[in-house]
């Protein structure tokens, strides 16, 4: 199977182009080349795949071979990928993803991608569709006891699930213990990924997070949009914020009239290789 390896502020995945054949058992195939030891390493794999709807489909996989409907620093890396290997020769395109379609505006310096600008679509607030069962209308601010601590989370859906709760300190957070308690905690049917989020001024918030189905990650896209939904419910940001990830930036833009979430950042190619998947198909 040939693939790319790309990297969205340091979340990376496995892109395969399957525009003329696709991967079968996508499952097995993620959690093999997402090894870090014993196969290529990254934190998934993606699909890119054709679509009736818009320009290009993605299909994503978590690194325990679990299916993602979204994932925002995918989507920019997948529209780096058809511009760069000539798939397309448009600076705007539409993915289909299981969490609907994006529009993406791809910034061109001499040929190659250097930002992407992603519409995320507008955020999914009501409990039951997020799903989580804490809540009437909405998740804001609310308690919940993980591993023997209350902390207050908001729940937003970007397409996937996402608990927002607000510390004082990243950087001293004991994510890999915390982390699996609140992926697998009961008030989230579907597991769920946290954004552990420290605000620094109206303008600018320290992200850590923890992803269902691949752990800590150095960035999580989706998850950025669901922090800057939670800050402007929690009235602790503006709506234009900058998001400090361990793997770099993302600038966020909360549209609440349009209702809908800016995503903009960047997206690069570590290396193309060849990996031999025939024990998996
Ligand atoms: N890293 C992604 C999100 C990937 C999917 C997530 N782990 C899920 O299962 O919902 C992003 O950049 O959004």
């Amino acid at each position: 199977m040939k693939f790319t390896k790309m990297h969205g502020c340091g979340n990376d995945y496995i892109y395969v182009n399957c525009m003329e054949k696709m991967v079968k058992n996508p499952e097995k195939v993620a959690i093999y080349v997402s090894d870090r030891h014993f196969g290529i390493g990254s934190d998934g794999l993606i699909l890119i795949c054709p679509s009736k709807v818009a320009d290009f489909r993605m299909a994503m996989y978590n690194a325990d071979g679990s299916e993602g409907k979204m994932c925002g620093n995918g989507v920019r890396c997948i529209a780096k990928y058809v511009y760069e290997y000539g798939l397309t020769d448009k600076d705007k395109i539409s993915i289909e993803t299981k969490g609907g379609i994006k529009y993406l505006d791809l910034t061109i310096e001499d040929g190659k991608v250097v930002l992407v600008k992603v519409n995320m679509g507008a955020p999914i607030l009501e409990p039951k569709q997020i799903p989580v069962t804490i809540g009437t209308d909405r998740c804001v601010n609310e308690a919940i006891t993980v591993d023997g601590k209350e902390y207050y989370i908001t729940c937003v859906s970007m397409g996937n699930p996402h608990a927002v709760t607000f510390v004082d300190d990243t950087d001293s957070l004991p994510l890999e213990q915390l982390g699996p308690h609140f992926e697998k905690h009961e008030a989230f049917p579907d597991r769920v990924n946290t954004e552990f989020v420290q605000v620094l001024n109206r303008k600018e918030v320290k992200m850590r997070v923890w992803e269902r189905g691949s752990g800590e990650t150095l960035a999580c896209g989706t998850g950025t949009c669901a922090t800057v939904v939670a800050c402007v419910l929690n009235d602790l940001t503006d709506h234009e914020i900058t998001v400090h990830l361990l793997g770099g930036d993302l600038y966020l833009n909360y549209d609440e009239n349009e209702d809908t979430v800016w995503m903009t950042g960047p997206a690069a190619v570590i290396c193309d290789g060849e990996i031999d998947i025939s024990g998996l198909e």
